[in-house]
This record gives structure tokens, C-alpha cells and sequence, in this order.
């Protein structure tokens, strides 16, 4: 597919660009996230509470965090942690995810993940 280059992205953020697809296309529910960080710890509790499973990417243990973070940012448009991915989509941080499930719409997004991925018998 010809060349990769698009103009919000720069070289270096190809790589970390590229596995973060792969791995939100491979989860249904991937919180990139830092161990030190108690608004992450807050998020992987809510989908422990409500028995979702979940893929975490802590960045402060990543010997490129910091590129995964600077593509995070491109990606989301926010630098901070957490940052959370549903059914390969961008959901928001931590106290977005809250409101989400506050509000009942964070089951169903799971849910439609989880459906997709039965159809492809991956799952
Ligand atoms: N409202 C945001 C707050 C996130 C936030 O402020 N995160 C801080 C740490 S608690 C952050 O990422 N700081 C920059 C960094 O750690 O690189 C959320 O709920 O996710
Ligand atoms: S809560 Fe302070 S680092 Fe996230």
C-alpha cells in the first residue's frame, strides 16, 4: 500500500502507532496505563467490578513508553493516562469511562465487541 506518511505523524511514531492498533483490535478493553497512577488503578478496578477483562499496557514499564504515550497523545488527542480503548475505539480516560457506565452505555460497548468476535468465531 504505497507510502505510510501522514502528515499529523511524524516517523517515529509509526511504530508505536501500529502496535497499538494491533493490540486494540486485539482486546475488546485495553487501558494504556501507569502503575504509579491511581486514576489508572481506579479504571481497572471498575472493569474488575463489573467482571469485564481487560488488557493493560502499562507505560512506565515499556522501554518506549514515552513514544507510546507521544501516539497516544496523536492518537486521543490527550498526553495523560488513563487511556482507554473499547472495541478498538477510543472511550476516553478515567473519569470518562466512569460516566460512561454512570450513564449505562460501557456494557454494550463491551458486549458488541464481544458479539463481534463470536460472529469471526475468534473469540
Ligand atoms: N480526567 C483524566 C485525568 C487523567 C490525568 O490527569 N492523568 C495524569 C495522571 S493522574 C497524567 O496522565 N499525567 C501525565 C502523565 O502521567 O504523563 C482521566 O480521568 O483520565
Ligand atoms: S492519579 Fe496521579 S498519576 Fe494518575
Amino acid at each position: 500500500m504505497g507510502n505510510n506518511t501522514s502528515s499529523s505523524l511524524g516517523k517515529s511514531a509509526t511504530v508505536p502507532v501500529n502496535q497499538i492498533q494491533e493490540t486494540i483490535s486485539d482486546n475488546c478493553v485495553v487501558i494504556f496505563s501507569k502503575t504509579s497512577c491511581s486514576y489508572c488503578a481506579m479504571a481497572k478496578k471498575l472493569f474488575h467490578d463489573i467482571n469485564v477483562k481487560y488488557k493493560v499496557v502499562e507505560l512506565d514499564m515499556l522501554e518506549y513508553g514515552s513514544q507510546f504515550q507521544d501516539a497516544l497523545y496523536k492518537m486521543t488527542g490527550e498526553k495523560t493516562v488513563p487511556r482507554i480503548f473499547i472495541n478498538g475505539t477510543f472511550i476516553g480516560g478515567a473519569t470518562d469511562t466512569h460516566r460512561l457506565h454512570k450513564e449505562g452505555k460501557l456494557l454494550p460497548l463491551v458486549h458488541q465487541c464481544y458479539l463481534k468476535k463470536s460472529k469471526r468465531k475468534e473469540f
